[in-house]
């Protein structure tokens, strides 16, 4: 099926529907429980609720036969022609990479994987769209470089932010498994290795604060033998501030042999002109601009007069977006928190995660909504990038993301989308707009050359003409 086409075609049968949720993994069926019965939804709002339903449910069941279809497509991010044996990767990396399903490499890990392995290191600035296996890439490049048997830091991986750390760390231990004697240390914030520790492990993952801190403060860690230092969501770590100066003291006091490896999804003209000044010599793997909208992903938008008709909307939904797992993303702290609130006070089972939190709880949170404990995450820009939750299939933009001049944040508003629709997963994003705000929605279907449709609950028989 070509890209596009899976909204349009005819609702599938129940049959053809029960053969469907036969390929959807078990660990997936549990987390979403009561999901897939075919049940009565109870809200207010039978009809729109009934169409989001299906949507949902449709992309859902889709999802899961979909991706062999993509990486055999070309034009797909997915796509690739080699096999990982071809990658000439070490036979413990394949076994940990098959150990965690995966079959074929995609574009990105195709590409970027011979230019990181090649001797001697090359440097790399990759962009690739969400959810297509960059930090696979990168955290093969890191495991592959590292001798297990020197018990001191090789590779620095700084993140963004506390959630993103703790994940690639996961995913360096889980693809690491059978590599025996690599460690990984993290380098966040509520991690205070004892005052005369030296840091052992080979692989350094974490914020650039806290790295920076262990570096020249605590001096826990000696950067003489860092080979490899990877930034993740690149442009983010050059745009902010306090990263970029973080980040780029760490990439002095590192040898200048180092490989220099940095990923993001987006990068702005702008942010290109800087990586590739601090980057020597580097090869570049660049999307083309056609190429960054997120074809998996329906995007739709509910025109609303204010933050208590947003509530309303969502209220309608809610019963549909539950069926499987969604992000609900806020401009601000206080707006979370004022609809956190609002939706316990409701009886609404949500949970919320935002920069105010203790880290603790900050990872007790993403934890207890990676397991399902809670269907619906509330939260802000602090979880737009890179957070990888297989089972969302539903993001909400509350607000849609700004700059701090009021304009629309492109480039957020593609990394909030990209929660769902991971690895050629179907998703759907909804936009709460205020009328005011309509001409942001075309300034982003512009931007990205998309269609965005809009959710007009008076009018259902034309949405759903459009959508299947
Ligand atoms: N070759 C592969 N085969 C199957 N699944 C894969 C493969 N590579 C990565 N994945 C899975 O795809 C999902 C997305 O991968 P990953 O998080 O690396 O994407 P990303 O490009 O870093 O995304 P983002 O831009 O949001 O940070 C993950 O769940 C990962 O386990």
């Amino acid at each position: 099926m070509a890209d596009g086409d899976w909204a349009r075609n005819a609702e599938p049968t129940d049959m053809q529907n029960n053969n469907l949720l036969d390929k959807v993994p078990k660990h997936i069926k549990e987390k979403l429980g009561h999901s897939f019965k075919n049940e009565e939804n109870e809200s207010e709002n039978r009809a729109a609720t009934s169409l989001i339903n299906k949507l949902i449910r449709r992309s859902l069941v889709e999802s899961f036969h979909h991706v062999e279809v993509l990486q055999s497509d070309p034009k797909s991010p997915l796509y690739s022609v080699k096999t990982f044996e071809e990658l000439h990767l070490k036979p413990e990396l394949l076994k940990g990479i098959y150990s965690m399903g995966f079959n074929r490499p995609s574009k990105i890990q195709e590409t970027a994987l011979p230019m990181m392995l090649a001797y001697p290191p090359q440097n790399l600035i990759a962009q690739s769209q969400s959810g297509t296996g960059k930090t696979a890439a990168f955290v093969l490049a890191m495991l592959s470089r590292v001798s297990p048997n020197k018990k001191y830091p090789q590779c620095i991986c700084l993140s963004p932010t506390f959630e993103l750390a703790l994940q690639t760390g996961e995913v360096i231990e889980q693809m690491g498994k059978y590599c025996e004697g690599i460690t990984v240390a993290y380098a966040v914030r509520g991690n205070r290795p004892a005052r005369d520790c030296v840091i052992e492990s080979q692989i350094i993952i974490g914020t650039p604060g806290t790295v920076m801190d262990w570096c020249f403060k605590r001096r826990l860690i000696d950067l003489l033998n860092i080979c490899v230092f990877v930034l993740d969501e690149a442009d983010v770590m050059i745009e902010l501030q306090g990263h970029c100066d973080h980040s780029v003291r760490v990439k002095r006091a590192i040898p200048k042999t180092c490989q220099m490896l940095l990923f993001s999804a987006t990068f702005e003209e702008c942010v290109w002109g800087f990586a590739e000044r601090i980057v020597p010599d580097p090869n570049i793997i660049k999307l083309k601009k056609e190429e960054l909208t997120l074809a998996n992903i329906k995007q739709f938008y509910n025109l609303c007069e204010n933050k208590e008709d947003k509530y309303r909307v969502m209220c309608n939904i809610y019963g549909a977006v539950t069926i499987a797992q969604a992000i609900i993303f806020c401009q601000s702290r206080k707006i979370a928190s004022w609809l956190y609130h609002t939706m316990c006070r409701d009886g609404h089972c949500v949970a919320i995660l935002t920069g105010e939190l203790i880290v603790t709880e900050r990872a007790r949170m993403i934890q207890r909504f990676r397991d399902g404990e809670e269907k619906v995450l509330i939260t802000t820009n602090v979880c737009a990038r890179g957070i990888d939750i297989e089972q969302v299939s539903v993001v909400i933009n509350f607000d849609l993301p700004l700059n701090a001049d009021g304009s629309i944040d492109f480039e957020t508003y593609l990394h909030r989308i990209g929660r769902t629709g991971r690895f050629g997963k179907r998703g759907i994003a909804f936009n709460l707009v205020e009328k005011r705000c309509l001409s942001m929605m075309l300034d982003i279907e512009k931007h990205f050359s998309t269609k965005i449709l809009r959710l007009n609950t008076e009018d259902l028989d034309e949405l759903e003409k459009s959508c299947f």
